[in-house]
């Protein structure tokens, strides 16, 4: 509904507030409407926000990607999209959304397999470097920063730290100064330069690569994957690694809301590859239902607790999981506030001879690749002069199975008081030169 408000406003956030404010759709206490915005922050129906009350929302708004554009109405011609029907325009007019059905445990990696297009890898790493490499991060992660951004009138942080990392090449070539040559942009405004893979991340990524690519072999490629080749000494290598987003969680209280991962760098149908070290939390997706079938399927949430790499001997003990085609395009996926954790203990001590400190961290390493044709020098600028960032249509998935286009919005309201420009364009793979994609080069 609130996106819906922004979209008739011409994504004028006051305009859009003072139609939600006025809609009789809508409970009329100030602290319901703070709790209807922060469930769309967090992408609604979450039983856990609603519980919330609203002097707990600032510290517990999610990170920037699930923002949706605050200004979203087309300024091109939109003959491509599929007109909804006067029903779903009626269901979607009135805030329906469809029915919650009780959370699904996906406690082992088949049923992963069969109900989210993840996989679930266990005991990934040599249990010493996964504790090493805990212990690097964690040190790191004391200058980490937390996101901030724009919503509506007031400056939000996402509640946990992250911090973004480049490997030493681009995973095509032998250029090491790729990362000082591009500048990334985020949250609408220049990213910090990237800091350089430790030697523990790079020796972890290198394993983690193996195990995406074994996987990748026996998994469908989607149309607009990346096709081109990589730089790799195994010739079968379909996917590297070239950055990595690292969050740190300290205690059960650290989340990050529902969101789907920008596409801007990584291009549609990404594989990311998420690494988990230190305490165990749960991971939670949920599909996004097509509007078109709002009103005859209901959307289930998925649990998958995820632990430490070293804690091996237990069935239900993952470290890995692969976000697999089309996972960003279909679901949003969360780490949500938990009550009670249990601590993690490092097998080895920091240091030799001092003791074992158990922690109350889980430290989170996604391995991603930027595709170069989506690098930042092609990224269209909106009226502002900002990048852009890529947005699939989650919403009108014409097949019902995944998106089939994308759009280029302005994102420049997120470091702007909230405002932005009109700027909205769908993005055509074939005239703005990307590619090679796996439609191009006929590879099943
Ligand atoms: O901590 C996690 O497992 C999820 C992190 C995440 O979703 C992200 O970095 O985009
Ligand atoms: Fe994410």
């Amino acid at each position: 509904m609130i996106l819906e408000a922004l979209i008739n406003s011409e994504g004028d956030v006051g305009k859009a507030a003072k139609s939600i404010q006025d809609s009789s759709h809508l409970l009329s206490t100030r602290k319901r409407k703070a709790v209807d915005i922060e469930e769309w922050v967090r992408g609604g129906n979450n039983s856990q926000a609603k519980k919330r009350s609203v002097t707990n929302l600032k510290t517990e708004q999610s990170e920037l990607p699930m923002v949706p554009q605050l200004s979203s109405k087309p300024e091109v011609s939109t003959s491509t999209s599929k007109p909804a029907s006067s029903t779903e325009q009626t269901a979607h007019s009135m805030g329906k959304k469809p029915t919650q059905l009780p959370p699904l445990l996906l406690s082992n990696a088949l049923m992963v397999k069969e109900h989210v297009p993840c996989t679930l890898h266990y005991s990934v790493l040599p249990p010493e470097l996964a504790c090493k490499l805990f212990y690097v991060m964690s040190d790191l992660s004391n200058h980490w920063k937390r996101n901030k951004w724009w919503l509506f009138d007031r400056v939000v942080e996402s509640p946990h730290l992250t911090s973004f990392f480049a490997r030493q090449t681009n995973g095509l070539d032998d250029n090491e100064d790729w990362q000082e040559a591009a500048q990334f942009w985020y949250n609408g405004r220049p990213t910090d330069p990237p800091q350089k893979f430790p030697p523990e991340m790079e020796m972890a990524c290198e394993i983690v690569e193996k195990i995406v690519n074994k996987e990748l072999q026996t998994r469908e490629r989607w149309p607009l994957e990346w096709a081109g080749s990589y730089r790799a000494t195994d010739s079968t290598a379909m996917w590297k690694a070239n950055v990595a987003a690292s969050n740190c969680y300290r205690g059960g209280k650290e989340s990050v809301g529902f969101h789907s991962d920008q596409l801007t760098y990584l291009g549609p149908y990404p594989t990311i590859a998420s690494l988990s070290l230190g305490i165990r939390r749960q991971f939670t997706l949920r599909e996004v239902i097509p509007r078109d079938q709002v009103m005859e399927r209901k959307a289930r949430t998925f649990n998958v607790p995820l632990a430490h790499n070293s804690e091996q001997s237990f069935d239900d003990s993952f470290q890995l999981i692969i976000m697999h085609a089309p996972c960003q395009e279909n679901f949003k996926h969360a780490i949500l506030p938990q009550s009670a954790i249990d601590l993690y203990h490092p097998m080895i001590p920091q240091e030799p001879g001092t003791p074992i400190e158990p922690s109350n961290k889980r430290i989170n390493i996604t391995f991603r690749f930027y595709r170069p044709d989506f690098q930042p020098a092609s990224i269209p600028r909106c009226h502002c002069n900002v990048p852009t960032i890529l947005r699939p249509d989650m919403k009108n998935r014409s097949d019902g199975k995944c998106a089939d286009r994308y759009w280029w919005t302005c994102y420049a309201g997120a470091q702007n008081d909230g405002k932005g420009c009109n700027f909205w364009k769908v993005m055509d793979m074939d005239a703005e030169g990307r590619g090679p994609c796996i439609n191009s080069v006929n590879v099943k």
